[in-house]
């Protein structure tokens, strides 16, 4: 059982709240010039990843504090009960072991009674088997023509982190096999990706978790009547439909041959799937040793956070700041910026993550918080991000602290363009932490007459003050997209301890699916609708209206 203290009534947050009276007056660019320590004291090398999280609103007190109130809330009870297969997503009654998936040293992992590592172990190796066939060409299609593409359906847990993680690895792909995504249940989204591939050598993967998700099984019927327009053989489906689920007897329902299901287990959740077989999608697109290379990396910041002290433990320090500005500073979301065009999903599949994650009112005991929990995430890549919307994180009236993430060296080494884009880097963490001030703005306004000079200058006067974490690493390689993912998913996790938060469910997407289900039978005839409020009553007959 996890512990349930409400965190906002232990002695570290009183501690936290008197000393965030006094330093939240302290300008980061002051914080800098006391102590030109700061980058030694604040930031953690962890293989070829680098956090330097000197430009926050910190001083060694207030790490102190912070990692006072994460012992106060038992973190290191909870890590250990994670890690050792406790039941600790209490709502459902399960282990939540991504971590076993990963567990590349294979040591015993035990849940009632029985060790999960044999398991993980034949489904990898199944996944190993698989992915071989396809890349190699040895795994024909009804026409005996080899795989070229394959088409993963699937949403939420199972669609986006092997979009992300395919996309981020993208120079890591295999040129003979192409990799499209289908989740929306828009037809549009299939009707699209249907049109640019071919039925001989197309290979669907029907990744649901549950095999019961409306969106992916609707996308996988209509694919299935699609391929057999062209196949007609029924036989056939079992040569270009695999299935991944926890569900044998739903999966041979839809007419998938049990022997192309991948499984996995209830003790994974959705949001943390991409290292269980949902991430076959990623094997046959860069190969099964850059797989356990990402599994290796994940495994690596499995260790480093299960074993590493608090004040140098990087999901730690980073869900500690996160905590700090969410609940002390009031800052109400959080952007994850990445400059490396690969990772563009990556703030999309952290919003997930982590809001599917801590988004909770309730707390472990079943009552209502009376404080902030999780964070809005947000960010697409620099630069693309600085020509749009950081205009409000530098001169808007919201805090917004950011994290910064580079690679020092660029898959696409093309003229200046990575030292270009660098130099934006490391140049917007510095202006938003110094800002730019009135004399500052005074002194470049040369050959202006003071009033000119009074009227332009405090539209460019930048306050500074706004934290930003970089996170500079050496390469985006499979291992260290492995290390960087595990690492937000620990963050996630010890924010979820503190906030007394059940972070590995998610009934909060309950209500809208089963509105749903009730309200789709009425779409059917032209009927006009009285059973719901006078709003939802007029959108769907203006619908009906209109769809006539
Ligand atoms: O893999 P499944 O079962 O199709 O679920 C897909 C998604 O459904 C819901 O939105 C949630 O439960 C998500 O966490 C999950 O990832």
């Amino acid at each position: 059982m996890l512990n349930s203290t409400n965190f906002t009534q232990t002695p570290a947050f009183k501690k936290l709240k008197a000393h965030h009276r006094t330093i939240s007056k302290k300008h980061l660019k002051e914080l800098f010039a006391e102590d030109k320590n700061r980058f030694k004291k604040f930031s953690i090398k962890f293989n070829d990843i680098l956090l330097d999280y000197s430009k926050n609103n910190i001083n060694r007190r207030t790490i102190g504090y912070l990692t006072e109130l994460a012992a106060e809330c038992d973190l290191s009870g909870a890590i250990e009960q994670m890690f050792v297969g406790e039941k600790i997503n209490q709502t459902e009654n399960r282990s939540v072991l991504h971590v076993a998936l990963r567990n590349r040293s294979n040591t015993p992992i035990i849940v009632d009674g029985k060790d999960v590592m044999p398991d993980v172990n034949e489904v990898l190796n199944k996944m190993k088997g698989f992915s071989e066939k396809v890349i190699s060409g040895a795994w024909k299609g009804y026409t005996n023509k080899s795989i070229t593409d394959i088409v993963n359906i699937g949403i939420g847990g199972s669609d986006l982190g092997p979009v992300m993680v395919t996309e981020a690895l993208k120079p890591y792909k295999k040129k003979n096999i192409n990799i499209h995504f289908v989740s929306n249940v828009d037809g549009t989204h299939i009707a699209e990706t249907l049109k640019k591939v071919n039925p001989e050598t197309t290979l669907f993967m029907i990744a649901s978790k549950t095999f019961t998700t409306q969106e992916t099984m609707t996308n996988a019927l209509s694919a299935r009547d699609w391929f057999l327009q062209s196949a007609v053989n029924e036989e056939f489906v079992k040569k270009h439909f695999v299935a991944i689920s926890t569900s044998q007897n739903l999966v041979e329902k839809f007419g998938i041959d049990p022997a192309n299901m991948f499984g996995f287990w209830d003790w994974v959740g959705g949001r943390y799937s991409l290292w269980s077989a949902i991430g076959l999608s990623i094997a046959c697109t860069i190969g099964f040793d850059n797989f356990e290379q990402l599994l290796l990396g994940a495994h690596e910041m499995d260790n480093h956070f299960r074993t590493t002290p608090f004040e140098k433990n990087i999901p730690v320090v980073l869900a500690l700041l996160g905590i700090w500005y969410n609940n002390f500073y009031g800052a109400e979301s959080q952007a994850i910026l990445p400059y490396d065009q690969y990772l563009h999903r990556f703030a999309a599949y952290f919003q997930q993550g982590d809001m599917e994650s801590n988004g909770k009112y309730i707390d472990r005991n079943g009552n209502k918080v009376d404080y902030q929990t999780g964070p809005i995430i947000w960010g697409e890549p620099g630069t693309n991000g600085q020509h749009a919307f950081y205009q409000l994180i530098h001169q808007g009236t919201k805090l917004i602290p950011a994290d910064f993430i580079a690679p020092a060296i660029s898959h696409n080494p093309l003229g200046e363009h990575h030292k270009m884009l660098l130099s934006n880097f490391f140049a917007q963490t510095e202006a938003l932490m110094n800002g730019k001030t009135r004399e500052e703005v005074e002194a470049e306004l040369t050959g202006k007459s003071k009033e000119e000079m009074a009227k332009i200058a405090p539209f460019k006067v930048f306050q500074g003050n706004r934290p930003t974490n970089s996170i500079l690493v050496k390469k985006i390689t499979p291992k260290s997209l492995g290390s960087l993912i595990a690492m937000y998913e620990h963050k996630i996790f010890v924010q979820g301890i503190i906030w007394n938060v059940f972070s590995f469910d998610q009934w909060g997407v309950e209500l809208g699916k089963q509105l749903a289900n009730r309200i789709y039978p009425e779409l059917t005839d032209s009927q006009a609708i009285e059973s719901h409020d006078c709003s939802t009553n007029a959108l769907i007959n203006q619908y009906k209206k209109w769809r006539k």
